[in-house]
């Protein structure tokens, strides 16, 4: 494929012209630009080590695809000022109405010169053909992930309060007790209750969701995306051996959030690929709501920390007194049970955390 004569030999492409290796540089240059973009924000941007490394590995798989073609007739045959394209622009791609458009612009631009370069090399070689296409797949699960991340971001305050509470004995000590949490502004309630029959969960559900609506407070539904549904909730939080993230989107429909439990670092990389919209992070220390057998601890919160900016929530047996490790690592996003719903006087103990997480170190 190096030799564009040759590759008119046997009948192979029909033609190796001049105008194949102008579509072949310009696409691969449109490619390798909008990429480049893309990991700019990332890298610079975000400060996500982790999709800045899965950005990096499309990069290295188009460089090595396109290493198969010679560099020297594709650049001899450019001619920028020769291409009646570059007078023929749009208004619209002089401007960006922000990040996320920015964003979309590229990756709308890598795709299409990554289909591009894969019909065009259909001419030439069908296995590099593949390569191309290969790389474009990759690029739309990228899109998923950086837009994902990009959103999520924006959606939970930077210093975050997620609380987990249960139906209560009855259920006007439980609307009394997520008033309380909604006039503590918490950022997040999830129900999660395992003992509860259906029909009474999803009586708990709706009057969380009347408590909720129009406030600051999100809420969420523990495991359950039949009843997040039907209660009109904001999402779902589910575990490693739940429904997916996709399965519980089809269910809840798009502008949902789903979060996911991680107990590893492995475990919250996949949830970036998956898209969730946040992970829950732990267990971080014993707790009394759940018993657990392995702890991962500050340890797991500090690599996540270091490598991800989807939001993460601290979990497990965080309370006033611990809390400040969790801070000291990077992380000031926690969800909490037991030390606010056995509190005295919970929305103090919610101000405590706020108030602690705030003043906490750098680089959430
Ligand atoms: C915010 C948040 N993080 C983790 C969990 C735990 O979810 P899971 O592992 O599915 O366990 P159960 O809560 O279902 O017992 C959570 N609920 N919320
Ligand atoms: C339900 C749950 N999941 C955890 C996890 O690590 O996945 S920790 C946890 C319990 C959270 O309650 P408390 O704040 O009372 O410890
Ligand atoms: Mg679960």
């Amino acid at each position: 494929m190096t030799d564009p004569d040759n590759l008119n030999d046997g009948g192979l492409p029909p033609t190796m012209d001049i105008s194949l290796w102008r579509t072949l540089d310009a696409s691969a240059n449109r490619a390798s630009e909008g990429l480049r973009v893309i990991e700019d924000y990332v890298r610079y941007g975000q400060n996500d080590v982790f999709l800045t490394t899965e950005l990096k590995t499309l990069r290295h798989q188009l460089d090595s695809t396109l290493q198969k073609f010679e560099r020297a007739p594709a650049i001899q045959s450019r001619d920028t000022f020769g291409d009646v394209g570059t007078s023929v622009q749009g208004k619209l791609e002089q401007t960006r109405s922000g990040w996320a458009d920015l964003l979309t612009a590229n990756f709308k631009r890598l795709q299409q010169a990554l289909r591009s370069l894969e019909e065009h090399a259909k001419l030439v070689d069908g296995e590099v053909a593949a390569s191309f296409e290969r790389g474009r797949y990759l690029s739309y699960s990228l899109e998923k992930m950086v837009m994902t991340t990009v959103a999520a971001s924006q959606l939970f305050p930077q210093v975050s309060i997620y609380v987990l509470i249960d139906g209560g004995d009855d259920g006007h000590s439980f609307d009394t007790f997520v008033a309380t949490l909604v006039d503590a502004e918490v950022d997040v309630i999830q129900l999660r209750d395992k003992k509860l029959d259906d029909r009474t969960l999803l009586a708990r559900a709706q009057s969380l969701r009347k408590r909720t609506a129009g406030t600051s407070t999100k809420m969420i539904l523990n495991d359950r995306a039949d009843l997040a549904k039907v209660s009109g909730a904001d999402g779902v939080h589910v575990g490693q051996e739940e429904l997916t993230v996709s399965q519980v989107r089809s269910v809840l429909g798009a502008g949902k959030l789903v979060g996911v439990s991680t107990h590893s670092i492995d475990q919250a990389r996949q949830a970036v690929r998956d898209g969730a919209d946040y992970i829950g992070i732990g267990p971080t220390f014993p707790s009394g709501t759940k018993n657990f057998e392995a702890f991962p601890g500050v340890e797991l919160l500090r690599e996540v920390a270091g490598e991800i900016t989807l939001p993460g929530f601290a979990i497990g047996g965080i309370d006033p007194s611990n809390i400040a490790e969790v801070a000291a690592v990077g992380i000031r996003r926690v969800a909490v049970a037991g030390s606010v719903t056995t509190a005295v006087d919970p929305g103090a103990v919610v101000q405590a955390m706020r108030t602690c997480l705030s003043t906490g170190s750098e680089n959430s």
